[in-house]
């Protein structure tokens, strides 16, 4: 069975075309990424995915069933989702946020239980954000709090994690570290879709990437297929050279800069 399918998905926010019929079919659990040049549509098309977004047509399959058929506590069971980075406003605790995830299991007048309260820690403990636990979500720096969200998707055992941009704010190292820590999920049994703007890095860590242009799909496939220079120059109208890794034999795309 399809773990997600996408059938003909179209989406306008207005009068304006967004999403312009995409398929797309996962069977088996992997780290899919999804790049594509600013306002082609990878993060409306995650929302979409997330059930957040309602198609104007076209479906979006969970496990066999249309996703605005399940309901939003069952749909949160499910699907995980770090947004980008944003505004917070709130004084909740890095506890607290990650606490949040485990809502759709913790009944209407109940308390969490000790479960909860393990999977939190083991969550914040496996994001590195364990000694946040009493700090404020606002008083951490953009990379430390988008760790803290990874967190929170993570306590929600979800099977699907969506993230989007979850390294924009991140420095080397704990980009590294967070993209390990995706390919060891999706090794356990999860599947990753993820919104990169590092082509490299998501050669580097994806299975499989999705490229999106202007609402569409231009390719989708292994990096050392799709990763080719008429799929560059289509999506981001930048010419590239395509070379090997000489470290992990993945494709590595050096865009031509012109030198004046
Ligand atoms: N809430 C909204 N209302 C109206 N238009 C929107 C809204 N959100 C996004 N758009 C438009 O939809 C298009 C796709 O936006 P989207 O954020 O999905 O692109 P993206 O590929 O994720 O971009 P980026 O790489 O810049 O994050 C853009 O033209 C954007 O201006």
């Amino acid at each position: 069975m399809n773990i997600l399918k996408v059938d003909r998905l179209r989406f306008s926010y207005g009068e304006v075309e967004v999403l312009k019929g995409i398929d797309l079919s996962i069977e088996r659990n992997m780290v899919l990424g999804i790049i594509g040049a600013n306002g082609s549509g990878k993060t409306t098309f995650l929302k979409n995915i997330s059930g957040y977004l309602t198609p104007v047509s076209g479906t979006v399959s969970v496990l066999g069933k249309n996703i605005r058929d399940y309901s939003i506590k069952e749909r949160a069971r499910y699907i995980g989702y770090v947004p980008q980075d944003g505004v917070y406003d709130f004084e909740f605790t890095c506890y607290d946020i990650v606490m949040m995830g485990r809502m759709p299991y913790i009944k209407r007048f109940q308390s969490e239980t000790k479960q909860d309260r393990d999977i939190v820690k083991e969550c914040m403990k496996a994001t590195n954000t364990w000694h946040f636990k009493e700090r404020s979500i606002r008083h951490l720096s953009g990379g430390e709090r988008q760790r803290v969200y990874i967190a929170r998707a993570l306590a929600q055992r979800p099977k699907i994690l969506l993230m989007d941009e979850p390294v924009s704010h991140l420095d080397i190292r704990y980009q590294i570290e967070i993209l390990s820590l995706v390919r060891d999920l999706a090794s356990e049994g999860l599947l990753v879709i993820v919104v990169l703007h590092d082509i490299n890095l998501a050669s580097e860590f994806c299975d499989e990437i999705l490229i999106m242009k202007e609402g569409q799909m231009v390719a989708c496939g292994s990096p050392a297929k799709v990763l080719t220079r008429d799929n560059i120059m289509s999506a981001f109208s930048v010419d590239a050279r395509i070379i090997e890794s000489p470290v992990s034999k993945k494709p590595y795309v050096i865009p031509y800069l012109s030198i004046r």
